[in-house]
């Protein structure tokens, strides 16, 4: 399997307070790796340094490398805005822009020189299908997306972050604000999305990762204590504080 993403030696601080600790992890082309850990062990920290949102945080402090597709995303030489068109993110709160469905879809790709009425339309749909909404919003393209549910905010979210025709989706516990349902149909999408892309998703849900994910790393206070398939690391745990923690003994 190609390595999308290799982090070799990351050491991640905010001022004083470490928040990852010689990180070294290897994230595979077109599949989907689950982080798992309590909270506050530096999962988000860390899908954050992928695209690095968290140079925009004060006061932090980042070394080691991540490279993608082999080339250093820490170098000077890149440009972020490019990266994060390459590396995009969903949150864990739907946040759709207050315009058009069609407008958020078309946000990016305009922003990034696209202008052709026609291509556009092409975008959004490709985009809007790609991310399973299509059906559900086509005869109503210039509503305003606020007025979508929860669920379908978020798949527009999805869509939004394709329509710029990223390699890695971040997914920082997509589902954690939506309702069984609307849960369920993103993780059957997630399956679609891994066969063009590679996803890394944070998730506090371990059946979640069980249902989803080819690979799981499980953090603990900013170190990765076990990365393994996710069938293995589940039904035969190496670490004793990934079986402590899987067994429900902390967390
Ligand atoms: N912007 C920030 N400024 C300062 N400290 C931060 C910031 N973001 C996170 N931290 C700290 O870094 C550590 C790791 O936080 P992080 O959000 O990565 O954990 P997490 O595993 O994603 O937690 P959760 O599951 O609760 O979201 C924590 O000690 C947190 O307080």
């Amino acid at each position: 399997m190609n390595i999308k993403i290799a982090t070799s030696d990351l050491n991640l601080y905010y001022g004083t307070n470490h928040a990852l600790k010689n990180i070294n992890l290897d994230l595979y082309e077109n599949q989907i790796t689950a982080l798992i850990g309590p909270s506050g062990c530096g999962k988000s920290t860390y899908l954050k340094t992928l695209n690095r949102m968290n140079d925009l945080v004060p006061g932090v402090k980042i070394d080691g490398k991540i490279l993608l597709d082999g080339e250093d995303i820490y170098s000077p030489k890149v440009d972020a805005t490019l990266l994060r068109k390459k590396v995009g993110m969903v949150f864990q709160q739907p946040n759709p822009f207050p315009m058009s469905i069609y407008d958020n879809i078309a946000y990016g790709p305009r922003i990034h020189g696209i202008k052709n009425k026609a291509r556009l339309d092409e975008i959004v749909e490709n985009s809007l299908r790609g991310a399973a909404l299509w059906d559900e919003v086509h005869d109503r393209m210039k509503k305003s997306a606020l007025g979508l549910s929860g669920g379908q905010q978020q798949r527009l979210c999805i869509a939004r972050a394709l329509a710029v025709e990223p390699e890695v989706l971040l997914m920082d516990e997509p589902t954690s604000a939506l309702d069984p349902i609307s849960t369920l149909k993103i993780e059957d999408l997630m399956g679609e999305l891994k066969k063009k892309y590679t996803v890394v998703i944070v998730t506090h849900n371990m059946q979640q990762a069980t249902r989803i994910a080819d690979y799981t790393a499980f953090f603990l206070v900013g170190e990765i204590i076990e990365y393994a398939p996710t069938t293995e690391l589940f039904s035969r745990p190496k670490e004793k504080k990934t079986e402590d923690y899987i067994t429900g003994r902390f967390g």
